[in-house]
C-alpha cells in the first residue's frame, strides 16, 4: 500500500494524531500541525531524544544500538512494495519542525478558523537508507536482522507540503545527513539518555 498524504486526508492510524501540534489565537484562530516523523537533535547535542524504556521508533532505538544499549536493531519487513523492501516514512528534523511552530504562530495572528499543514520534507526515506545513513555518521555497523512486519505498519508514508509552503512560507532545510548526524552527536553524549548525566 502506497501513500501520499495530502493536508486534509487522515493518517492512516489514529496514533498519528498524538503527534499533532495545536495552538490557537484569542479563541478564534486554531492550526494543526501534522507531523510526520520527527528525528534528529538540536544542534548542541545537548536536547535530544530519550524514549522512557524500548523505544518504538526507529531512530531512537538505531541510536541506542549504536552506542551498544541494545543488542540488535530489527527491521520490521523487507517485503514491502518498496524499492530496497523495507518500509519509507518522511523523516523531518526538529528543527525545522520548530520552525514550523514559530511559522504557524505567525499565521494565527493574520487568520480566523482552523487549518491543517503537513510538516514533513516530501522526500521518503527507507529503514535501509537511514540505516546506512546512519552507520555512516556513526563511522561504526549497526548489528540488524530482519523480523515480520510490525501489525498496523504501512508500506510508505510521505507527506504533500504545498500548502505549509505556500500559506506559512515554510519549508524543511534539513537533509538525511543533518538529521543522523544531529541524532550521533546527541546520543553519542547521552549513550543512558538523560538519566547518564
Ligand atoms: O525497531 C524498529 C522500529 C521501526 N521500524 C520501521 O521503521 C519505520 C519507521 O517506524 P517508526 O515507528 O519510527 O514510525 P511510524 O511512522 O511507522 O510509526 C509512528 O507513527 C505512527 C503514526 O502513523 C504511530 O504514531 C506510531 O506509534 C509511531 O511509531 C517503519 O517502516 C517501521 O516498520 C523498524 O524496522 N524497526
Amino acid at each position: 500500500m502506497r501513500l501520499r498524504m495530502s493536508t486534509g486526508a487522515p493518517r492512516p492510524r489514529p496514533s498519528g494524531c498524538s503527534r499533532t501540534g495545536v495552538g490557537a489565537g484569542a479563541g478564534r484562530a486554531a492550526i494543526a500541525l501534522r507531523y510526520f516523523n520527527p528525528v534528529g537533535a538540536h544542534a548542541s547535542a545537548r536536547l535530544g531524544e530519550d524514549p522512557r524504556g524500548v523505544p518504538e521508533n526507529l531512530m531512537p532505538f538505531m541510536a541506542q544500538v549504536a552506542t551498544g544499549r541494545r543488542p540488535v536493531l530489527r527491521i520490521f519487513g523487507d517485503d514491502w512494495p518498496t524499492p530496497d523492501g523495507t518500509g519509507i516514512r518522511d523523516y523531518i528534523h526538529v528543527a525545522d519542525l520548530a520552525r514550523a511552530h514559530v511559522a504557524a504562530l505567525d499565521r494565527l495572528g493574520v487568520m480566523t478558523g482552523f487549518e491543517v499543514y503537513n510538516i514533513g520534507t516530501g522526500r521518503g526515506v527507507s529503514v535501509r537508507q537511514m540505516l546506512a545513513a546512519f552507520e555512516r555518521a556513526a563511522g561504526r555497523p549497526i548489528p540488524h536482522e530482519i523480523a515480520p512486519r510490525r501489525p498496523g505498519d504501512i508500506a510508505e508514508s510521505r507527506a504533500d507540503c504545498t500548502l505549509a509552503e505556500r500559506v506559512l512560507g515554510w519549508r524543511a532545510r534539513h537533509g538525511l545527513e543533518e538529521m543522523v548526524q544531529s541524532l550521533w552527536a546527541w546520543q553519542s553524549a547521552n549513550p543512558q539518555g538523560y538519566d547518564g548525566d
